[in-house]
């Protein structure tokens, strides 16, 4: 479920969504200053669902999606991340938020959805502007390891389904050799 304007009440100290109108065009900001690799939030209050586009990918599997059921949600995808979504841990209760550069208060929270996602539910057109934007935003199977590797962060699970895939594209060229 996503938080809605009505009665609005943030989630998370430090955060605050911006509502816009249209759909899909609000997002999470903050509302104070953050150091580089900052604890920003615990990835608490999460459940297993479908992979949707409110979902987060928590694994290598066809079920390893989560909802967020808090503000987090609003956060948008950037191809020039300031934020990083480490569910690295095997225990989820170390699963959080922190941040990859120095964040202004005000400045929008932006992560790089292939970071996480390995295959979209709904994948869009990228409006982040940054050099390095990707175009559009399908998840890591759709992307190289060097288009992965330069954005600061991307979880081990999303690293291994990568290494899975090019082996057996290797394989298949080899064969053709
Ligand atoms: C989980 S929502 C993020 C919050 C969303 N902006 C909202 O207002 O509900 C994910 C959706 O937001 C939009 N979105 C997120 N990042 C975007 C970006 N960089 N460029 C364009 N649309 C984006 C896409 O429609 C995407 O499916």
């Amino acid at each position: 479920m996503k938080p809605t304007q009505e009665n609005y009440v943030p989630t998370h100290q430090g955060l605050v969504v911006k509502f816009a109108p249209g759909d899909f065009r609000s997002a999470l900001v903050a509302t104070r200053a953050y150091q580089p690799g900052e604890l920003v939030a615990k990835l608490e209050g999460l459940t297993k669902g479908p992979k949707r586009y409110t979902s987060v990918q928590c694994g290598p599997g066809p079920e390893d999606h989560v909802e967020l059921n808090s503000d987090l949600v609003y956060i948008n995808h950037s191809c020039d991340p300031n934020i990083a979504f480490d569910l690295s841990s095997p225990d989820p209760s170390n699963w959080h938020l922190r941040t990859l550069r120095s964040i202004k208060s005000g400045e929008p929270l932006g992560f790089f959805y292939p970071s996480t996602e390995w295959d979209m539910d709904q994948p869009f057109k990228c409006e982040c502007g940054s050099k390095s934007c990707v175009g559009t935003v399908k998840g890591a199977k759709h992307l190289s390891l060097r288009q992965l590797a330069s954005r600061l962060w991307v979880n081990p699970y999303i690293l291994e389904l990568v290494s899975e895939r090019d082996i057996e594209k290797t394989g298949k060229l080899q064969a053709r050799l």
